[in-house]
């Protein structure tokens, strides 16, 4: 089972609010469509991040994963975005006969007072037993005592993997790994501390951390977790381990 996010990225033009980048969503959904063809991946959930959507309209409303917002206006404008490119990303998976179908983790998903995060999955796994391709994305989720915080796709990629006990993990995003203060890829990472030097936020506009974000996150997982960019989304199914990869922080 192998829960792969497609960053935001890598699928739109991230420094022009709502702008797609077609054409690397169209490679992604060929890798994707491929390595379906071809028998790997067999079990696959989609998450894919928001990019110029969603982060703007996240920011202009003053929403993050920690401030959240009791307007319905903000939320409809939030979560509107990240539906917006959750429907180019069915498509373009559509088109190229991928079984691909939407959860919206707002509709799903909450978070408590801690800002913990509980993400039903028995829908997740029906899904997979009957052949569909789910595809999450970055959202809004309901949080106790805050209103509606962002909740990114790295976070619900980790919870994913947890509970639908992940055999891989992949994030494709805008570089081809975590870089070195000389822009190299580093191979793996396996504490926080050795690298946070180097981890920045993202380049563009950002409500959910960056690089630094993803790292954090993937290091308390179990599950086997790379980061590579988009050329390396095929021979990731396929079984490869291109760009970085993260392991496991015991603490
Ligand atoms: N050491 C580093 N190595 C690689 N990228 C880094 C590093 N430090 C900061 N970054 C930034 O992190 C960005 C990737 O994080 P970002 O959150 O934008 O990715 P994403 O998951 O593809 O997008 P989204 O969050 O919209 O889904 C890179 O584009 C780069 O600007
Ligand atoms: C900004 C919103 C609503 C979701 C962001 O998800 P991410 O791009 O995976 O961090």
């Amino acid at each position: 089972m192998i829960v792969l996010k497609l960053g935001g990225s890598a699928i739109t033009d991230k420094e022009r609010p709502e702008t797609l980048d077609g054409d690397a969503l169209g490679r992604a959904a060929d890798a994707i469509s491929a390595a379906l063809d071809g028998g790997d991946a067999e079990d696959l959930v989609i998450v894919h991040g928001g990019g110029s959507f969603g982060h703007h309209n996240a920011s202009e409303h003053g929403v993050t994963t920690a401030a959240g917002t009791r307007d319905a206006e903000a939320v409809a404008d939030i979560h509107g975005a990240m539906k917006t490119l959750n429907q180019f990303v069915l498509q373009r998976l559509l088109e190229r006969d991928v079984n691909a179908v939407p959860v919206h983790p707002f509709s799903t998903a909450r978070r408590d007072a801690d800002g913990a995060l509980a993400l039903p999955t028995g829908q997740i796994e029906t899904m997979l037993a009957e052949g569909f391709v789910p595809v999450l994305h970055g959202d809004l989720v309901a949080h106790a005592g805050a209103g509606a915080t962002v909740v990114s796709g790295d976070e619900l990629v980790a919870a994913l993997a947890r509970d639908l006990e992940a055999d891989r993990v992949g994030l494709c995003s805008t570089v081809p790994g975590v870089l070195d203060d000389e822009d190299a890829v580093i191979d793996c990472i396996t504490s926080f501390e050795d690298v946070e030097a180097v981890l920045g936020a993202s380049d563009a506009t950002d409500v959910t951390g960056g690089m630094a974000g993803k790292v954090r996150t993937l290091l308390d997982l179990e599950a086997p977790a790379s980061i590579f960019g988009l050329e390396d989304v095929e021979p990731f199914l396929a079984g490869e381990e291109p760009g970085t990869k993260i392991e496991f922080e015991a603490s």
